[in-house]
């Protein structure tokens, strides 16, 4: 059996004022499974992914990603552990601030060390990934919101991520634009957590989803059986969008 690419076992966290945000996480997914994570407000979502690359801890349990464990305490183990979970921010100007897209995708992997042949063809393979190999000389200022996110997610792919994390990875995304991500996350080969509000996004993108409320999961399944629960969603404040059908994607 292949190492997964994210166990986390008992994860618990309380932030420095009490607030409890997580009680005993268990999670395991596999190499190249397209995951949701979902939930409401506050239910301690953003929590769970900052502890997936070490930015938060000193709770309770284990994150191991590939196989290795997040130390925050080894400074060796964490920045690889940074490359290996690559996190896609809601906001894309977040993470770009070069002066061209080419010079922003390069930035992670060569200061890694990777110089050269390498890493031009890191950047253009990750470019090509997202569909943006053709703005690679523009600053990243220029493009729309949508192009901008898609940028961003090709900084991370530089790096050869273990996980991709993508943060509402729909949000603030036109009708088209949101298809167009939709189907590069579908094409990327690479295992993808995905935190969203967006119901009919986990159900097109993603066969699996996890449902974390009040610092617990509450529910890991297959996305269209989780969404047909209307129980479990009115449980945990999650609503579809009037007349969508959650198997929709599942009969695909
Ligand atoms: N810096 C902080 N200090 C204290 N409590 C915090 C802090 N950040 C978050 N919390 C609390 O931790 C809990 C989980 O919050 P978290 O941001 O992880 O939820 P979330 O699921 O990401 O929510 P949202 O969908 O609104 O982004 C909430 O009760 C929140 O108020």
């Amino acid at each position: 059996m292949t190492t997964p690419s994210l166990e986390i076992r008992g994860l618990a966290y309380a932030y420095p004022d009490g607030t409890q945000a997580l009680y005993g996480v268990d999670v395991t997914i596999g190499r190249g499974e397209r995951v949701a994570l979902l939930g409401p407000n506050g239910a301690g979502k953003t929590t769970l992914v900052l502890h997936l690359n070490g930015i938060l801890h000193g709770g309770a349990g284990t994150v191991r990603v590939g196989g290795l464990t997040v130390d925050p305490a080894d400074r060796r183990t964490l920045q690889e552990i940074r490359r290996r979970v690559g996190i896609v921010f809601q906001d894309p100007d977040d993470q770009l601030f070069m002066p061209t897209v080419a010079e922003d995708v390069a930035f992670g992997p060569a200061n890694l060390g990777v110089r050269g042949a390498e890493l031009q063809d890191r950047v253009e393979r990750a470019l090509a990934q997202v569909g943006m190999l053709e703005a690679a000389d523009r600053p990243p200022q220029h493009l729309s919101f949508g192009q901008r996110r898609r940028v961003a997610v090709a900084t991370v792919l530089a790096m050869e991520p273990e996980i991709l994390v993508m943060d509402e990875p729909s949000s603030n995304l036109d009708p088209a634009g949101r298809r167009e991500l939709a189907e590069i996350l579908r094409g990327l080969e690479v295992t993808l957590l995905m935190v969203t509000h967006d119901l009919p996004y986990a159900a097109e993108l993603c066969p699996r989803s996890l449902i974390l409320s009040g610092g617990v999961i509450v529910a890991d399944g297959p996305t269209a059986e989780l969404l047909s629960d209307e129980a479990l969603l009115r449980a945990h404040r999650l609503e579809l969008p009037y007349g969508f059908d959650p198997a929709f994607f599942a009969r695909r």
